[in-house]
């Protein structure tokens, strides 16, 4: 028989892992079969195993073959559990006690005796018992209820030990299993799915929302793992007749905690994670089918990532395509695989020929495993300095904070309560009517969050008459006449009994039995077949009534109440609870309402005042268009009168030319001043278009003075009188001036005439200029005569 001898050694990757190999005894039922052992350990670690050559072999791969494989440790079948422990966990219990984290986990195929070797059998109570009491350690005792009792054994030296200021050692334990690629919490069956997260700063996955149980002895953490072994998914299947259907995770993190030389708290945790995984199977040798199959499958999914994952950590290259997320399990061994846990990996082997290649795998994936690096730098964890003061600052105010918010909560309850009792109005279907209103942009009034809205503010529904006026008759008269009725009265010690402050509807939930309430309120004593009752109850109809006070509108509240189960059959107490609870929800739901009207009354008072910016900017707008516009009209005006004037200075020029028989330079005359002239000079006239008449030929220079127009004729207003006399003034001055005395009379006669034209045909064109232009008038008038 051809033979490899020492084929396949690799060096053990330092003390901070250790790979190792166990045999199991073959089953009497193997026996049975005429099974034989393929494997043998060498020298306590090395394991090899036989191919038997096939019936009829030709080719080179059917004939047979010993591969030799050296671990850290192999053990056979004749090997104890403790002495298994004792090589292999054990080891690393001084390494828990100073704070490093630690994997343990069996793997193999089904049946191979990793839940043998993890857990023990199921004698394993008796063992442990006798172990504890000092007993030879037992054979069937496993890995993990060995392990709690030496770190139990090691937490009280630690404890005893203690020389550190306020240290302290605390053990807490957790149970998970990964089912179907599901988590799930062994001490929490209903939990399903549970998720796996990763603390980005320490690395370190855990699983959220995971129990952890405190522990004082292993006694305890055995009672916790019983519990959960009968949690996890275990079913009989061709090969074990309690094949494990999930992959069981027990985690305990022990947490060493004391104070410095500053006063501040220092932790140290370390986590111990001992695993026991499902086993890898053929379905062509389970001859599982439906869910088993399905269980099949998804477990050797698993452990493939996990294999997957071992090769690419074993070749130091390719360390960073570890694809942890594969799996839920490769993702929850994360922080174990990739370096920050001391980690111990024991393959199991079912010896019998019939399972040559699992445990051939099982062997070839073991000894690849080995080649995993571990860096103790990272292993450890450290020590998180925590400030008291800080710290205690920070919880205070949190505190603080929670007692503010419960404040307000029980205000809110407290305002639910009135309006349960009648006292105002409750917003129908919990508000969420208005809401939507809101919502839908249709504006509300809605009042301080602090006061509380009186009955007038929302109209009564119709159709529905409030109990609350009835009840607040009785309220009336029940302050007046009660104080030594609530003097007696104690708040209900049921679960839900939370007010501090006496509630009028709490009160009457009392053992007191002699307070009796009015009718109206729905009370009454006990029924006499009730005499064993201490309390006494509510009539279902005042339940109701309660209920329906909150129905203003639709019985929604009160369909709500018994939607969320309120069962009117329940006791007295949890009745009060449940109403109770409504009220809690109602006061919630009030809460995110106000919160919600007070964001869109913020939003609506910002798009008023952004409206009322805008407004003022349109306005300004505004006003300048008008002012541009009336600047507009008064050139217009202006031009309209420069033209007139311009016209009627040349038909008037005309006309004296055409009376006198002049022509104008005869009479301009040499050198002496034209009376446009005069007028500018005197700052009358104005322009050049004067200045240029004395030496121009054409007629246009020769315009006569223009009239001057006031800022205010454009709109209509008459010139002042006191500019006219002025230039009537300045213009005979100038007359008299330039051509010397004249016959008056002649003069104003045919100015007069002139000017009189000059009016009727001002006035005949509704002008208002009249005076003006008879002034203009009376000045050429008088040029002519002169
Ligand atoms: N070292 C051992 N000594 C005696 N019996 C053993 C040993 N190992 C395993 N067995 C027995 O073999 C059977 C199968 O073992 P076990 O249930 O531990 O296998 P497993 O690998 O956990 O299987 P699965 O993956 O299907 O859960 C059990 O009856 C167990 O008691």
């Amino acid at each position: 028989m051809p033979m490899k001898s020492a084929a396949k050694t690799a060096s053990i990757a330092g003390s901070n892992m250790l790979v190792a190999v166990r045999l199991r005894p073959l089953s009497a039922k193997e026996k049975a079969l005429g099974e034989t052992s393929v494997c043998e350990v060498i020298n306590g670690n090395i394991v090899a195993i036989t191919k038997r050559k096939a019936a009829g072999a030709v080719l080179k791969s059917e004939m047979g073959s010993v591969n030799e494989y050296q671990f850290d440790e192999a053990f056979d079948e004749r090997v104890s559990q403790e002495a298994v422990y004792a090589r292999t966990a054990k080891r690393l219990i001084p390494s828990v006690l100073e704070g490093f984290n630690v994997t343990v986990f069996a793997y193999g195929a089904t049946g191979s005796g990793k839940t043998h070797t993890m857990m023990g059998s199921e004698r394993q109570d008796a063992a442990r018992e006798a172990a504890l009491q000092g007993g030879e350690a037992s054979a069937i005792c496993g890995i993990i209820p060995l392990t709690l009792i030496d770190i139990f054994a090691g937490l009280g030296v630690k404890r005893a030990q203690a020389s550190l200021p306020n240290e302290q050692w605390k053990l807490f334990v957790s149970y998970l299993e990964v089912y179907n690629e599901k988590v799930r919490d062994l001490f929490a069956p209903d939990s399903y799915n549970l998720p796996v997260q990763e603390d980005p700063k320490s690395g370190i996955v855990g699983v959220g929302r995971l129990s952890s149980k405190p522990a004082k002895n292993a006694d305890e953490v055995m009672a916790l793992l019983r519990f959960g072994n009968a949690n996890r998914r275990t079913h009989a299947t061709d090969a074990n007749a309690t094949s494990s259907r999930s992959h069981a995770v027990l985690q305990l993190l022990m947490r060493q905690e004391w104070s410095n030389s500053k006063g501040k708290a220092v932790v140290r945790e370390s986590r111990v994670n001992l695993i026991d995984l499902a086993g890898s199977e053929r379905a062509g040798k389970t001859n599982n089918r439906g869910i088993r199959l399905q269980e099949g499958a998804n477990i050797n999914r698993s452990l493939l990532a996990l294999a997957n994952c071992i090769n690419a950590l074993s070749q130091g290259s390719s360390r960073k395509n570890a694809k942890y997320r594969d799996s839920k399990l490769t993702h929850l061994l994360k922080s174990s695989l990739s370096g920050a846990c001391k980690l111990i990996i024991i393959a199991n082997i079912n010896p019998s020929h019939d399972m040559f290649e699992d445990s051939h795998n099982t062997l070839k994936y073991a000894n690849r495993a080995k080649c995993m690096k571990i860096d103790p730098k990272v292993v450890r964890l450290r020590e998180q300095a925590v400030a008291w003061p800080a710290r205690e600052k920070a919880i205070r105010m949190q505190n603080e904070a929670k007692v503010a918010e419960n404040d307000v909560l029980k205000e809110q309850v407290r305002a639910l309560q009135d309006m349960l009792n009648g006292n105002c109005p409750v917003l129908p279907q919990g508000g969420r009517g208005v809401l939507e209103k809101m919502a839908g942009g249709q504006k509300m009034e809605v009042a301080d969050d602090s006061a509380v809205p009186t009955r007038k503010q929302v109209p009564a529904s119709p159709t529905h008459s409030c109990p609350g006026d009835r009840k607040q008759a009785f309220r009336k008269r029940r302050t007046q006449s009660s104080s030594a009725l609530e003097s007696r009265s104690k708040p209900a010690r049921g679960s839900y009994a939370r007010k501090s402050e006496p509630n009028p509807h709490l009160n009457i939930i009392s053992e007191d039995r002699s307070i009796t309430g009015a009718p109206e309120f729905g009370f009454e004593e006990a029924a006499p077949e009730e005499e064993g009752i201490k309390l006494p109850y509510i009539r279902k109809t005042s339940e109701k009534n309660l209920m329906d006070i909150s129905d203003v509108s639709d019985g929604s509240a009160h369909e709500a109440l018994l939607a969320a189960g309120f069962d009117q059959d329940a006791p007295v107490v949890d009745r009060v609870g449940m109403l109770e609870d409504r009220m809690m929800d109602m006061a919630q739901s009030r809460k995110n309402m106000m919160e919600y009207i007070t964001g869109l009354q913020r939003q609506a008072a910002e798009a008023e005042s952004r409206g009322q910016r805008e407004r003022e900017r349109a306005e300004k707008a505004e006003a300048m268009v008008k002012e541009q516009n009336e600047m507009l009209t008064r050139l217009r005006a202006e031009m309209e009168l420069a033209s007139d004037n311009a016209a009627q200075a040349s038909s008037d020029r005309d006309e004296v030319m055409a009376r006198t028989g002049m022509d104008f330079a005869d009479l301009i005359g040499d050198g002496a001043p034209s009376p446009i002239e005069s007028l500018e000079v005197n700052g009358m006239g104005g322009g050049k278009v004067q200045r240029k008449a004395r030496g121009a030929s054409s007629l246009e220079s020769k315009t006569p003075p223009r009239r001057s127009i006031s800022p205010s004729e454009g709109n209509g207003a008459r010139p002042m009188g006191g500019g006219r006399k002025i230039v009537q003034v300045k213009a005979e001055a100038n007359r008299r001036e330039a051509f010397g005395p004249v016959d008056d009379n002649k003069g104003r006669a045919a100015a007069g005439a002139a000017g009189k034209g000059r009016a009727a045909k001002a006035a005949a064109e509704g002008g208002e200029n009249d005076d003006m232009f008879s002034l203009q008038g009376h000045a050429f008038a008088m040029q002519a005569s002169g």
